[in-house]
């Protein structure tokens, strides 16, 4: 397959590395990360240590691909979609956390959306070096009843002869919300309390703050026709905060790197969701407005690497 990724910053280099072992990729993201992989080929190290030589830009431009994997961070998901419908892809499929990016690319591409969530760990070390940090496995499927489901057996089958566990969901819709409340209450909750997720995993009020904020998330998909359980949301955070409990989340790495978040698309999109359909979410809204207020303050930088 034909695989152009679209963000290869920590995720798109991993997953395009990864997938450029079986298929013909095209990494597209920003020098000096580009310049090296052209150069020197793309090192892979951490869970397994590789060597991979994908193709690199920094434009695609009237690109074409039987599939688009887009993997920046949802505040340049407009761009991605804008570059994109000037190509021509038989499926795109987003990777990127957060809610509101399937909708960005669905308005501009005249292709299949295929929605995805990627729980694996990716750290751009340095320029033609990627870390890979976590395994993880992807899970995806069509964003709109109209967006073909063959589209997502086909890109899975091509993930999977690439040695990508990868599963097919035709929920995405509920998949992503449910890991829009487990980003809604220890993203936030961990970048302003500087604690790593395990410190949400202990009887505290941190715990209590995000276990409430995963509550109101639910009910806010209830409100917007998706069926999540508040035990289900509960329960996803207190497993996510368990299981990675030595991670620093990747809002607290921003806010610590004085990064812009992606606060847009996780609380922010909560509380927007809750206007329109009439529920209410003071503590989404408390949550990103601490967030945007400290991303206003301190001058936020979207910098390649530490
Ligand atoms: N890093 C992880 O382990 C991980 C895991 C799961 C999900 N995610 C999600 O994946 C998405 C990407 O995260 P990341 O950590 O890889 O971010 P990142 O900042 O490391 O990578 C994004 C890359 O996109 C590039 N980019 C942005 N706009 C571009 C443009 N117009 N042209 C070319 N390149 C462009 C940036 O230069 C950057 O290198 C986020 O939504 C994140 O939440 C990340
Ligand atoms: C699951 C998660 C919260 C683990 O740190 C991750 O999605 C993150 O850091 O954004």
């Amino acid at each position: 397959m034909d695989i152009l990724v679209f963000g290869a910053g920590s995720l798109g280099s991993l997953v395009g590395g990864l997938l450029a072992r079986t298929h013909d990729v095209t990494l597209v993201g920003r020098d000096p990360h580009i310049a090296a992989v052209r150069r020197d080929g793309l090192r892979i190290t951490g869970v397994e240590t590789l060597d991979v030589s994908p193709a690199a830009t920094t434009d695609a431009t009237g690109a074409s691909a039987d599939l688009a994997v887009v993997a920046v961070k949802a505040y340049d998901t407009e761009t991605a979609a804008t570059v994109l419908a000037n190509g021509d892809y038989d499926a795109v499929l987003s990777l990127q956390n957060g809610m509101g990016n399937e909708d960005v690319l669905a308005a501009h591409v005249d292709a299949p959306v295929l929605a995805g969530t990627a729980t694996c760990g990716a750290r751009l070390a340095d320029p033609g070096h990627v870390e890979w940090t976590g395994r993880g496995t992807i899970t995806l499927g069509p964003w709109r009843p109209a967006d073909d489901a063959e589209a997502a057996e086909r890109v899975a089958a091509a993930f999977r002869a690439a040695d990508l566990p990868t599963e097919v969901a035709a929920d995405m819709r509920r998949r992503l919300w449910e890991k829009l409340a487990i980003n809604a209450a220890i993203n936030p909750v961990t970048a302003l309390a500087r604690v790593a997720n395990g410190a949400l995993a202990e009887p505290g009020p941190l715990a209590d703050l995000a276990r409430a904020a995963a509550v109101e998330t639910a009910t806010v998909a209830r409100a917007d026709g998706v069926d999540l359980a508040d035990e289900t949301a509960k329960d996803a955070v207190a497993t996510v905060a368990r299981e990675t409990a030595r991670n620093r989340s990747s809002m607290h790495r921003d806010v610590t790197r004085g990064r812009r978040t992606e606060i847009d698309a996780i609380n922010g999109y909560v509380v927007d969701r809750a206007r329109a359909t009439g529920a209410s979410a003071p503590i989404n809204r408390t949550l990103a407005a601490l967030i945007r207020g400290w991303e206003t303050g301190a001058g936020v930088s979207t910098p390649e690497h530490e």
